[in-house]
């Protein structure tokens, strides 16, 4: 299917969102009036500009506050309307989006929007336009595409059909099966945004907090699967409002809009509708993490730390800088090569994966870039790819035990495993790149989002989701940290079956934990019924507890040694968390 996208979604002026647009892969877009009204460029200039790129104009809009107006004012209207219509020529474009009046209606009455729509659609036909008719969740009486529908089925006239606007559906929590009782060919046009759920008006919902679809609540691939089954054949046009991505760079975010389409189209698979250019290499959830990266300039402090955590030293790799600690499949490469002027960072984390060529090919054709790494006669070369944070993911294919460990100086690690394996890994986002981090890891990687969650900290509310594996295997808690302009902080946790029992001994190593006051623990008291013994032990450890109806929770966290800490996890029962909402806020606070 086409792929379109509304210049309202991205940033800057009209030329260089065009050169975007194209670069990106999208086959067209909707010019968003403002950006034409703005531009130096004439209409002229433009079309010739897009058809260089490979671009085709596919909607004029909006044009507003049309139908449902007195005698006087549906005169002004048409009169409005035959300028746009010679614009549109000079531009070279056929479709106008009309959307429902907001404004200046005063008539509430199917029969005269119709009357008045007829009108419309016999003065376009005379300039070669059709008129697609959307529905405003916020309409004055046009609120609904189901009223949409019926008024453009009662002016019965071929150049007049109808918009569908994901958002305006979904956000109203109307049903969208009905679309299917739309014939597709009055389907003139259909705009696809994602939103996240908030309980706030529809118009500032839509004009601040649209999303790329997979990135929000709604479920697109249900309405998408409507749209398709009424048989409409138009373009899959992106029409995102949102504050974050009309301030970020234009190219990027266009590349960012074209993969969460791609995705989508993906998604609604169906024989004989969607074409195989959108067909992505299909791929099962990842079973386990293989591995996690450090880099930077005090990996010293690291060695040390792991040891005190009861880590083995697996010793050096045969051709290059770096070294490995492990316990049971917790495994944690130390890596001199690169990224030594930089405080310690986790720069790359390894998946255990069921295919690794096919996860490097849907990460390709997602537009991922491919990361290479220099490997060595008879090393074991691992697909890799990398996040828009510049994270690195290589995929293993080898299972729980991959042939590179073999590169390692010393093979058995010689005494008991502390570590089960890695539970999760906290990436910190930036603010701006949070929503492209949620779909890059639905897309590429086929991970699950959970419900997005607000974390109270020293600075704010912090935005953090988990994108996860159905069985929990692997875990990326994605977070916005406020104090993020400060450094970065990322976490890896580990399972552990006693975390009691670990701490002590780390204690007696002198690993230095982060500290929790004694209010938390007087706290814990109250939220739980727990045994005085147990909470005593908890407060002398520095260890953190969370229970729900699944089980309970005990983990703690060390300090944080440059921009990393490590935290060890157990797991009581089914508890399927992480402490989120009375841990969270203490290691926050203790780590400002
Ligand atoms: O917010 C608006 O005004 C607006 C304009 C055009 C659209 O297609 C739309 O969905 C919303
Ligand atoms: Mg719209």
């Amino acid at each position: 299917m086409r792929t379109s996208i509304a210049t309202v979604c991205i940033s800057g002026s009209l030329v260089p969102k065009l050169h975007a647009c194209a670069e990106a892969g999208f086959d067209g877009v909707e010019i968003f009036e403002p950006d034409l009204v703005t531009a130096y460029e004439s209409p002229e200039e433009i079309r010739t500009l897009a058809a260089r790129l490979g671009l085709t104009l596919d909607l004029y809009q909006p044009f507003r506050d049309f139908e449902g107006v007195d005698d006087d004012l549906f005169a002004d209207n048409m009169r409005r309307a035959e300028t746009k219509f010679q614009l549109m020529q000079r531009l070279g474009m056929d479709l106008v989006l009309v959307c429902s009046n907001v404004a200046t209606a005063t008539i509430d009455s199917d029969d005269v929007s119709a009357r008045q729509l007829r009108a419309l659609g016999e003065l376009a036909s005379s300039y070669g336009v059709r008129i697609a008719f959307e529905a405003l969740a916020w309409g004055k009486y046009v609120d609904d595409y189901r009223r949409a529908w019926r008024i453009v089925e009662r002016a019965d006239h071929p150049n007049v059909g109808v918009c569908l606007d994901s958002f305006h559906i979904l956000s109203r929590g109307h049903d969208p099966s009905d679309i299917e009782k739309i014939p597709g060919d009055k389907i003139f046009f259909l705009q696809l945004a994602d939103a996240p759920a908030l309980t706030m008006d529809v118009l500032s919902w839509s004009r601040h907090h649209r999303l790329f679809p997979g990135e929000g609540s709604f479920d697109l691939t249900a309405f998408l699967g409507h749209v398709l089954a009424a048989g409409y054949t138009g373009p899959l046009s992106l029409e995102v409002f949102n504050d974050v991505f009309r301030q970020t760079d234009v190219r990027r975010t266009a590349a960012h809009a074209h993969r969460s389409l791609v995705w989508l189209a993906d998604q609604v698979r169906r024989p004989g509708v969607s074409d195989a250019t959108h067909h992505l290499t299909e791929i099962t959830p990842p079973q386990a993490f293989d591995f996690v990266e450090l880099r930077g300039s005090a990996l010293d402090e690291i060695d040390l730390v792991l040891e005190q955590l009861g880590f083995t030293f697996r010793g050096r790799h045969r051709t290059k800088p770096v070294r490995l600690w492990s316990s049971g499949r917790a495994r944690v490469i130390l890596n001199e090569q690169r990224g030594n002027d930089r405080p310690t960072h986790l720069a790359a984390f390894g998946l255990e994966v069921a295919d690794a060529d096919a996860a490097l090919a849907r990460a390709r054709e997602l537009a991922a870039p491919p990361v290479f790494r220099q490997t060595h006669a008879g090393e074991q070369d691992l697909p890799a790819t990398a996040a828009p944070d510049g994270m690195q993911i290589l995929f293993n294919d080898n299972g729980p035990d991959p042939r590179w460990l073999d590169e390692f100086t010393y093979g058995d690690p010689g005494r008991a495993d502390v570590a089960r394996s890695i539970d999760h890994v906290n990436i910190t986002q930036r603010w701006q790149d949070f929503d492209e981090a949620v779909l890059f890891y639905q897309s590429v990687l086929g991970l699950e989002s959970e419900p997005p969650r607000e974390v109270a900290s020293p600075r704010g509310l912090v935005r953090s989701q988990v994108m996860r594996t159905p069985d929990g295997c692997v875990r990326l808690p994605l977070n916005v940290e406020p104090q993020a302009e400060e450094g970065r902080t990322q976490h890896v946790a580990f399972t552990s079956d006693d975390v009691v029992g670990l701490a002590r001994t780390a204690r007696e190593r002198g690993l230095s934990f982060l500290p929790v006051p004694d209010n938390y623990y007087d706290d814990l008291r109250a939220r739980f019924a727990l045994d005085e013994a147990f909470v005593a032990e908890l407060r002398s450890l520095d260890l953190l507890y969370d229970q729900d109806a699944d089980g309970g929770f005990v983990h703690f966290y060390t300090r944080t040694l440059g921009d990393v800490f490590f935290e060890f996890v157990e797991r009581r029962e089914a508890y399927d968390g992480y402490g989120a909402a009375a841990d969270a806020p203490v290691r926050l606070a203790a780590q400002r």
